[in-house]
């Protein structure tokens, strides 16, 4: 089986800190039908090695997914600190259908589910 590997930048996405923190452990349901020692379900040692090695990256990627996303929130933050010390609405929705559209069109119907959970994370429930 041929594993593609689509991304390859090494590089920091951001400089922010990551918010690595310690993973779930497996569960009982991890290891009913995998070798002793094996969370991947892979059938063979190859296999396990493919995808240990894809998780690895998975789990940097994540880390870097949740930086930016924590400094989404701040730079938000800001904005939304500024236009309330000025008066305004805490919210703009206007603003808010212009980031939705963005990433329905970068990621289809599931990239507006993605930002509105951003957007509910970078000031709060509406
Ligand atoms: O762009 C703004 O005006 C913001 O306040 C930022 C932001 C966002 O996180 O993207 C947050 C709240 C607003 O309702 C709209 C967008």
């Amino acid at each position: 089986m041929t594993v593609t590997t689509p991304v390859t930048a090494t590089t920091p996405a951001t400089t922010a800190t990551p918010a690595a923190g310690p993973r779930p452990s497996a569960t009982a349901a991890d290891h009913t039908s995998a070798p002793a020692g094996d969370r991947t379900g892979a059938r063979t040692p190859e296999a396990a090695d493919v995808i240990s090695g894809a998780r690895e990256r998975i789990d940097a990627l994540d880390d870097r997914i949740i930086g930016l996303v924590q400094e989404r929130m701040a730079v938000s933050a800001v904005i939304q600190e500024a236009r309330i010390s000025s008066g305004g609405r805490r919210v703009n929705l206007s603003r808010e259908m212009e980031v939705l559209g963005h990433y329905r069109e970068a990621l289809g119907k599931p990239g507006t589910a993605l930002a509105m959970t951003l957007l509910e994370l970078c000031r709060g429930r509406i």
